[in-house]
């Protein structure tokens, strides 16, 4: 079958892929790879297939925003992949979650659009368990602080004339916010996959985004190096588990 969006065909697709946003950090996990080849190039959709620890994988860019990360999950789905995990970045609403650090989003709370053109509002948007708990293994011993708990995805960005509901959500317990992690959790669930996703923070959400927000320094520089590793291990770790290894 031949994805038009993404420009793939499934016959090149393996069951288990990592997904992130920017097209040059899929680039830089697939170098990571055994054999990596790129696919496609289409819009913000890169792709590369390779090994990793003997497991054949996938790496797909799906952009910024859920609209056009929704396409990518649900095009990735129907070529045959049954594991998705994000690996991205994301704000923190703690202090005791600074930048460096690494969460694993066990669901997230859907202050997005697209979502809404999906499922009714009551539907839950949450990874899948084996998925958290591959990420939680695999981060153990990980360096610096690794948490475990609620995201809130957004569309919004910069913040307009109308306030994002940042307080409700930090009261709440919500540890961090992103832009796609509702639009997985609720297209796998509706399409019969798993899925997770493990973040790393470039700064706090609830402050002033323009002051605070630099996904460019060296400690978020490498916690994504981080994330991308713990990212890796759990999806072959799942892979050997379901291989019956
Ligand atoms: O690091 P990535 O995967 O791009 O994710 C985060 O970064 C982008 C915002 O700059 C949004 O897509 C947000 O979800
Ligand atoms: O959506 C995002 C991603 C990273 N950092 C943020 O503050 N927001």
């Amino acid at each position: 079958m031949y994805l038009p969006i993404l420009q793939i065909h499934s016959e090149d697709m393996p069951a288990y892929a990592i997904v992130c946003g920017d097209p040059r950090r899929a680039q830089a996990i697939a170098g990571k790879l055994n054999g990596a080849k790129e696919l496609a190039f289409a819009r913000e959709y890169r792709t590369f297939v390779g090994e990793y620890d003997g497991v054949p994988i996938a790496v797909v860019s799906h952009g910024v925003g859920s609209p056009g990360a929704a396409v990518c999950f649900e095009e990735l789905i129907r070529a045959g992949v049954k594991t998705l995990i994000r690996v991205g970045t994301a704000g923190s609403y703690h202090a005791d979650i600074p930048s460096g650090s690494l969460v694993i989003s066990t669901a997230a709370a859907r202050e997005e659009g697209l979502t809404r053109q999906l499922v009714p509002i009551g539907f839950p948007a949450v990874a899948d368990g084996a998925v958290v708990d591959a990420l939680s293994q695999a981060a153990v011993g990980a360096e610096g602080v690794v948490r475990k708990g609620i995201t809130v995805c957004y569309d919004v960005f910069f913040a307009g004339v109308e306030e994002i509901p940042h307080k409700k959500y930090k009261k709440a317990g919500v540890l961090a916010v992103e832009m796609e992690i509702a639009a997985l959790y609720v297209v796998a669930s509706l399409r019969g996959a798993r899925a997770g996703a493990i973040v790393a923070i470039d700064g706090f959400a609830d402050s002033d985004l323009a002051a605070e927000y630099d996904p460019h320094t060296d400690v978020v520089t490498q916690a994504v190096e981080r994330e991308i590793d713990v990212a890796l291990r759990a999806l072959t770790g799942l892979a050997k588990r379901d291989a019956g290894q």
